[in-house]
């Protein structure tokens, strides 16, 4: 189940945007997006919420509706059948079968994608893994109904990564979750990214989590407002913290003189 990347005219972008428009319902919710999202790195997508995170994650992995404008995934076209295995979708929710054990779902998602007896072997060594790689071997018996959230949603993690894919998104994976299992799973997406040059688009609304990231992008209300690094952002905008940046820029697009402002990183997302 390993996939090679290929070489393509965009190598260094795993994710190429170019005038990307989405529309829900008959609200314009992503507004001629360009953003490039580089190989083998973390990018943070972080914004208030509604902002349209879920929906850009969606037009990625190519279950959303209604997307116009140019969106290469892998050097494809968003959506391409091809590009199903070599991307792993982690939802807000997670997608785990409550009255199956952790490692019964595990087998159950390895044999749709894997299948076949002459795999068995392979599907076994990969279950395995992937509960290794989310630190769950010590409840591979329990019952997925059974477990914490912030456990569920390691399964669900743990799914996703089966397959090895080159690009992992990830909706929100630490809402909800203790400071130290988001510390530990922001540990992992770093051993993932630096082990297997996995690229990782990770969404949050939380703004501190954004120093964990390699690049971010950060969105209000449709648009894009910024991308870079964390230091390069702290740096082009004189801020101590993402989060002072944020503020800045979104007084800036707004016409306001920038304030310095000191709230909770969870009050700045609302
Ligand atoms: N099915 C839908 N029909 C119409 N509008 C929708 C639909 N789903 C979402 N929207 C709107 O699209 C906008 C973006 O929603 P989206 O879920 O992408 O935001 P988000 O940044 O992921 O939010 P959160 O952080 O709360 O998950 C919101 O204003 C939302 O109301």
């Amino acid at each position: 189940m390993n996939y090679a990347p290929e070489s393509t005219a965009t190598d260094g972008a795993a994710i190429r945007a170019r005038g990307l428009t989405v529309v829900r319902g008959t609200r314009t919710v992503l507004r001629g997006l360009d953003f490039d999202v580089p190989r083998g790195r973390i990018t943070g997508l972080l914004g208030p919420s509604g902002c349209g995170k879920t929906t850009l994650m969606r037009s990625v992995v190519g279950t959303q509706a209604k997307v116009s404008g140019t969106l290469e995934v892998l050097g494809h076209p968003a959506g391409e059948a091809s590009l199903r295995p070599r991307i792993g979708y982690v939802t807000q929710a997670p997608s785990v079968y409550d009255d199956l054990t952790v490692r019964q779902n595990l087998d159950y998602f390895a044999a749709v994608l894997d299948p076949g007896r002459a795999s068995a072997s392979r599907r076994r060594e990969a279950v395995t893994q992937a509960i290794a790689d989310v630190d769950l071997a010590t409840h591979t018996g329990a019952l997925a109904g059974n477990l914490s959230g912030g456990q569920r949603s390691r399964v669900s993690l743990a799914v996703a990564l089966l397959g090895t894919p080159e690009l992992l998104v990830l909706d929100e994976p630490t809402v909800g979750l203790d400071p130290v299992l988001r510390r530990d799973l922001w540990a992992l997406f770093h051993t993932i990214a630096e082990q297997r040059r996995t690229t990782l688009l990770v969404s949050s609304h939380v703004m501190d989590e954004a120093e964990r990231c390699h690049s971010l992008l950060l969105m209000r209300e449709g648009e894009i407002l910024a991308e870079d690094t964390p230091d390069a952002l702290r740096a082009r905008t004189g801020c101590a913290t993402v989060e002072e940046a944020f503020l800045q820029l979104v007084d800036e697009a707004a016409g306001r003189p920038a304030v310095q402002q000191h709230q909770a990183p969870e009050e700045l997302a609302r």
